[in-house]
């Protein structure tokens, strides 16, 4: 089957910043969770894919068609909810579900007032006069409602309250459930991206440090606790991403668990106490804080 979207390397150079060598596909069907830091590289990488920046060098395809010449093409079949997207703040919730309604003929009104009820939304007020959160939603209904086979969502959860958050997440599952559709979408809050997609990318000073299954990805870190002296033969351990040290007790993060580990620990004088999972929020600090490398 024809991926969603692929890149191969694919560059953009700004002035102080460099997004490099992205490799990266997304099978039909599934979510990806874009995680990194502010300034990582995530809504350049968005872009290029909306044809809203072109990149330097490298491949860009959505649904097997090259980008930036297949554009419009492939824009009917995109949603993309960003910053960058402005409603009319003059114009009703309403007005806007029609223009879109007049340009995209698969736009669904029974589903479209389900949104507006589910997300609590008044179709006759401006949305000049109305929140932050309710912006959000409306600009969500109204990428949801034409039904798009890919969606691109930059930080769709950003600034939304706890309860708007569930309202947003729930909306997004049940969209999720249809297996045609694709969904990559970046987020600071790797709770989000936790619950909903099914593999990770992590983007680290315009490099993908990781990309895979989230479940693979998940399993492979680990915080360990020990007891005995750390030797310098311990800095060596493959994966290894932090190590805390406070006698008798050493603590460590591997990227690289395996059965095996409890094993070579006990030969560098290590006696393993505590083997637990760790939160994405726990890698991606970790990662972030030793320099980037997943
Ligand atoms: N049009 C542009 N011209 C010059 N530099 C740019 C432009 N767009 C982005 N950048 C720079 O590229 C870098 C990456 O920005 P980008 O917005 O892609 O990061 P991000 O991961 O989405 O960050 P955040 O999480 O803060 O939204 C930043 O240093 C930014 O200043």
């Amino acid at each position: 089957m024809t991926a969603a979207l692929s890149m191969q390397g694919v560059c953009k150079q700004y002035e102080d910043f460099r997004l490099q060598d992205i490799d990266l596909t997304l099978p039909t069907g599934q979510i990806m969770g874009l995680v990194g830091v502010n300034g990582a590289g995530k809504s350049t990488l968005l872009r290029l894919l909306m044809g809203l920046v072109r990149a330097d060098r490298g491949e860009v395809e959505v649904f097997g068609q090259r980008l930036p010449e297949a554009q419009v093409a492939v824009k009917r079949d995109i949603g993309y909810a960003s910053d960058d997207m402005r409603l009319y703040p003059g114009q009703t919730l309403r007005w806007h579900m029609d223009f879109i309604r007049g340009i995209y003929p698969g736009w669904d009104e029974a589903y479209a007032q389900d949104l507006v009820k589910r997300f609590d939304l008044k179709p006759q007020q401006k949305l000049g006069g109305t929140s932050h959160g309710q912006r959000v939603k409306a600009l969500l209904l109204l990428m949801l409602a034409r039904h798009p086979r890919l969606l691109l969502l930059d930080e769709p959860t950003t600034g939304l309250d706890p309860v708007a958050r569930g309202e947003v997440l729930e909306a997004l599952g049940y969209v999720l459930r249809d297996e045609e559709r694709s969904v990559l979408f970046s987020s600071h809050n790797t709770a989000d991206i936790e619950q909903l997609a099914d593999s990770i990318t992590f983007l680290h000073a315009g490099r993908i440090v990781a990309s895979e299954d989230k479940e693979t990805f998940l399993d492979r870190w680990r915080r360990v606790v020990c007891q005995g002296e750390p030797g310098d033969a311990l800095r060596a351990l493959p994966g290894l991403h932090s190590l805390r040290h406070s006698a008798p007790i050493v603590e460590l993060k591997t990227g690289a668990y395996n059965d095996s580990l409890a094993a070579t620990l006990a030969t560098l004088g290590l006696m393993v106490t505590s083997v637990e999972p760790m939160s994405l929020e726990d890698i991606f600090v970790t990662t972030v804080r030793g320099g980037g490398k997943a």
